[in-house]
């Protein structure tokens, strides 16, 4: 500044120096004015440099840009030619205890013959060859990861993608998923490269981790410690729901912003320390469950990635077993049993999409249920499938590779010739280069801008205060953003600044010593509050935590989790609900959290506004924070390597129906719901009437009449009949069965007849829906207020009742009379109602339905009157003391 100031004085202070220094004339002078006249304005060239560096910076930004675009649009291509669906198939090499086993021989069944083919040998001089897109035989896992590598790279250009390790157990999923500390495996090699990639992008993205495991078919979210004690807090339940695009979000599930690789892998260790583990007679340390890991991705100002959110499964698979091998029981046999289920209903779901079938099973297992929206034409996956090398294995490593082979075989269709096989890999390879030429471009280019900002940042110093931008402005507007934050416009929204709404009540904060406030990811979109509401507290019996048809209340988890001192209640990390279609939920804590955010008046102001350093490192604290609140929960430790100790998993309560059952269930309620909509449109039948009550068992059809025993009946085909059997029933069912039992087309549904005479029998009877009895049954199972069902819309039940009604006040005066006579021209008359009107048989259902809540509803009066006294008397327990209650409570 000082030199700034001289600079601009010069002339005056030759003018002033006129008088002392006698040599200098005025011509002298006047030159040296001009001079110092034509010297650039100090202000004016900073400005200039600064507006010059700042437009190349752009134009290199804008290359980059299409730098990306065609990265983007090669990689598309390169994983199109590689396939949707890929497999590896890794061999694990024979332990050092193997190889002494085998003293030495090397008798490896398994022999890879080159990249891609593998051989079998089966004995007896038969082999059998498997060809996979990669085989991996003694692969370092940097080999491996080099190859799911581009797999890796197009999530960030918004594609979903999947990874699995499939297998045997004790094959090496873990190894290749986990790794080991000095050879880390795909997950964290993943996350690093997602941030990498992140880092290069000219964009910003949001990035989020969830980890959960599927055990014993229940989801328990790996963020959460669980329970291991009965006092112990029940973290919340897991459900799994479709919104109505088809997405997939997982209620309850916790999202944790993370913004550098290391906050994530804290978080992944972390889960890794909670999987179920324990020790089986094929591995020392046995994955008992399929764990997952989720990378949800949000990018809100980069309309060229194919979704504003995506996401990357990472799932280490539970490995298939041979119960007879492995001689589980107990609970390794039923944990065996769920994994080889899920992974067998995973094979359908892969197979049906590589088959293009129309039905895909995707609601056979909750493994398939959740990757739903992940699997399929738009995403990437990748099946690395493991197979031992040892000869007793052998029979395992078949089941692997068939399983492999049935996903890979369908995928590639007829058998691809040498020359196809060669052009593509030739086109792959071409494709490769092409990719790695532009990212080196890219890094060159990249590395410039890195200068011009550093150029920038200098000349930005040398413009007066009141033209100075901060960098942040500039790095947001000119570089690719280097930190991981919300854009500018989304910022508002996020951590603190929560809609009053969603903010506690004084209330609730009183209740539960801790403030609630549901973070909010900033969407333009946003769901109805009701959306937002926490969900039903139900009980949780035996604080059980695999009950995942229940689920508890968030405010009594988070409670639950943290019951210990005000203090730590009061720092409690929150459950938000998700507010966007990406079911990003995120973990905010509390501003009093974050005191650099709110003391400083300057961060302040920034923000909501600005990027800022001390933001992020808010953002670093959150996931410290969320560990260290759990840090001291039972057998967690987050520096401590993997628990290998057989964990004491409680067994699940087996209330889950089997999939069979509900399937059925769900069947007939379809059916249901399909025969109520054909109702809609036509008065109910009598059918109808059976169809509803049918299921209620009250009466159970009988078998079915064989097509020459009916004749179809309209009202001249009805007879009298002379008598009739009398017997008061109903003919006997013969088996209680279902409904769609007895209907199994619509054709046969609607097609027979509604009322039939049935002449094989020596009364004359009539057979309605598939029931056969005599006409005076009717009247007498009336009389006895047998049930039928009533389905029927409420308009025309209203109308059929009323009608019904009338007949009936005719019929009690007929009773009054109290004659043979008269029960005789009651049992005419119901047969003249059949004969004239079959509608007005269901009338008489309708009346018969309305007798029978009267005398429903009496007994209720009974039964009410009776619990009254014996709560009175103390002998009934409403049940008070119930989790339930005691959850409503808290
Ligand atoms: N490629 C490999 N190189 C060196 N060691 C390996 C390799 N693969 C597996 N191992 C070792 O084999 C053992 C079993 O591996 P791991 O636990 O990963 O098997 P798994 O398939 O995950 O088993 P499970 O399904 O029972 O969990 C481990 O001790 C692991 O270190």
């Amino acid at each position: 500044m000082t030199s700034k100031k001289s600079i601009r004085n010069l002339g005056e202070t030759i003018h002033s120096l006129l008088g002392f220094k006698s040599p200098l004339n005025s011509t002298w002078v006047k030159s040296v004015c001009e001079i110092i006249k034509s010297l650039p304005d100090e202000d004016e060239s900073a400005a200039n440099e600064f507006s010059k560096i700042k437009e190349q910076v752009v134009s290199l930004t804008q290359c980059i840009n299409q730098l990306n675009t065609q990265r983007r649009q090669l990689l598309h291509d390169l994983l199109n030619l590689k396939g949707n669906i890929r497999v590896f198939c890794r061999v694990r090499p024979l332990t050092l205890a193997e190889n002494i086993g085998s003293l030495g021989l090397g008798l490896e069944p398994v022999v890879a013959l080159d990249t891609s083919n593998l051989l079998l040998e089966l004995g007896n001089n038969k082999s059998k060859r498997y060809t996979f897109d990669k085989v991996f035989h003694g692969s370092s896992q940097d080999g491996i990861f080099s190859e799911v590598e581009p797999v890796i790279k197009s999530v960030l250009d918004g594609y979903n993608a999947c990874i699995f390790a499939y297998g045997q157990t004790g094959t090496g999923k873990t190894f290749t998923m986990e790794g080991a500390l000095e050879s880390p495996g795909i997950v964290p090699r993943t996350i690093e490269t997602l941030f990498k990639q992140a880092e290069d992008s000219n964009h910003t993205f949001l990035i989020t981790f969830s980890m959960l495991e599927i055990y014993l078919g229940n989801l328990r979210d790996l963020l959460v410690p669980q329970a291991m004690r009965s006092t112990d807090p029940l973290p919340p339940c897991l459900s799994i729901q479709t919104d109505p695009k088809g997405g997939i979000r997982i209620e309850n599930l916790v999202s944790i912003q993370v913004s550098d690789f290391n906050q994530a892998l804290k978080l992944y260790r972390f889960g890794c320390q909670l999987r179920s583990t324990a020790s089986t007679n094929s591995n020392s340390a046995s994955s008992r469950s399929h764990c997952m890991i989720r990378i949800s991705i949000t990018c809100f100002d980069a309309p060229e990635r194919r979704q504003e959110t995506n996401k990357i499964w990472l799932v280490d698979l539970g490995g298939s077993e041979r119960v007879v091998k492995t001689k589980a029981w107990g609970r390794r046999l039923d944990e065996g049993r769920a994994i080889n289920l899920s992974l067998s209903a995973l094979g359908d779901v892969i197979h049906a999409l590589q088959r293009r079938k129309r039905h895909i099973p995707y609601r056979n297992s909750k493994l398939t249920q959740v990757l739903k929206d992940s699997l399929g034409d738009e995403s990437r996956t990748l099946m690395l499938v493991h197979v031992s090398p040892k000869e007793e294995d052998l029979c395992e490593t078949i089941c692997s590779l068939n399983f492999a082979a049935r996903v890979k075989s369908v995928q590639l269709g007829p058998e691809e010739s040498n020359e196809v096989r060669n052009q593509r890999e030739a086109a792959i390879k071409n494709l490769q280069q092409k990719i790695e030429e532009i990212e080196d471009e890219r890094q060159h280019i990249r590395g410039k801008i890195q200068t011009l900002n550093h150029k920038l940042e200098q000349t930005r110093k040398r413009l007066p205060l009141e033209e100075q931008v901060e960098p942040s402005d500039l790095s947001s507007e000119l570089v690719p953003p280097f930190e991981l934050e919300f854009s500018k416009s989304r910022k508002g929204n996020s951590g603190s600044e929560v809609p009053r709404f969603m903010r506690s009540t004084i209330c609730s904060r009183t209740k539960t010593t801790m403030e609630h406030r549901t973070s909010l990811q900033s969407r333009r979109k946003r769901r109805p509050a009701s959306q937002r509401a926490g969900s039903v507290n139900f009980p949780v019996k035996n604080h059980s935590e695999f009950n995942s048809d229940r689920s508890i209340s968030r405010s009594t988890c988070a409670v639950g989790l943290n019951r210990k001192t005000s203090v730590e209640l009061d720092n409690a990390t929150e459950y938000s609900q998700d507010i966007s279609e990406c079911d990003v939920k995120m973990v905010v804590l509390p501003d009093r959290d974050m005191p650099q955010m709110t003391s400083n008046p300057r961060n302040m102001e920034k923000r909501g506004s600005r990027k800022s350093n001390k933001c992020n490192s808010t953002k670093a604290s959150k996931v410290d924070q969320w560990l260290t609140l759990h840090k001291d929960e039972p057998s967690i430790s987050v520096s401590a390597p993997r628990n290998k100790m057989v964990l004491d998993i409680p067994l699940p309560e087996k209330k889950h129906r089997p999939n069979g059952e509900k399937m059925q269930r769900n069947g007939n309620k379809k059916q249901k719901q399909a025969a109520s909509q054909r109702v809609e449109d036509k008065p109910p039948t009598l059918k109808d009437l059976f169809a509803e009550e049918s299921s209620s068992s009250l009466i159970c059809p009988p078998e079915s009449t064989t097509g020459d025993q009916i004749d179809s009946l309209d009202g001249s085909l009805i007879e009298d009949s002379q008598g009739g059997s009398g017997s008061g029933s109903l003919s006997p069912p013969d088996s209680c069965c279902d409904e769609s039992e007895n209907f199994d087309t619509e054709e046969e549904f609607y097609g027979t007849p509604m009322v039939q005479a049935v002449e094989d029998t020596d009364h004359p009877m009539i057979k309605i829906g598939g029931y056969r009895f005599s006409p005076l049954d009717l009247d007498h199972s009336i009389n006895n207020s047998r049930v039928f069902g009533v389905s029927a819309q409420e308009s025309e039940r209203k109308r059929y009742r009323k009608q019904a009604m009338d007949t009936e006040l005719g019929g009690n005066e007929d009773m009054d009379t109290s004659s043979q006579s008269s029960t005789e021209n009651r049992s005419k008359s119901r047969r003249a109602l059949l004969i004239d009107d079959l509608k007005q048989k269901d009338l008489e259902m309708t009346l018969v339905k309305s007798q029978e809540t009267a005398k429903k509803e009496g007994a209720w009066f009974i039964q009410k009157s009776l619990a009254s006294a014996l709560l009175g008397l103390g002998f009934l327990d409403l049940g008070f003391n119930h989790d339930f209650f005691y959850g409503l409570i808290l």
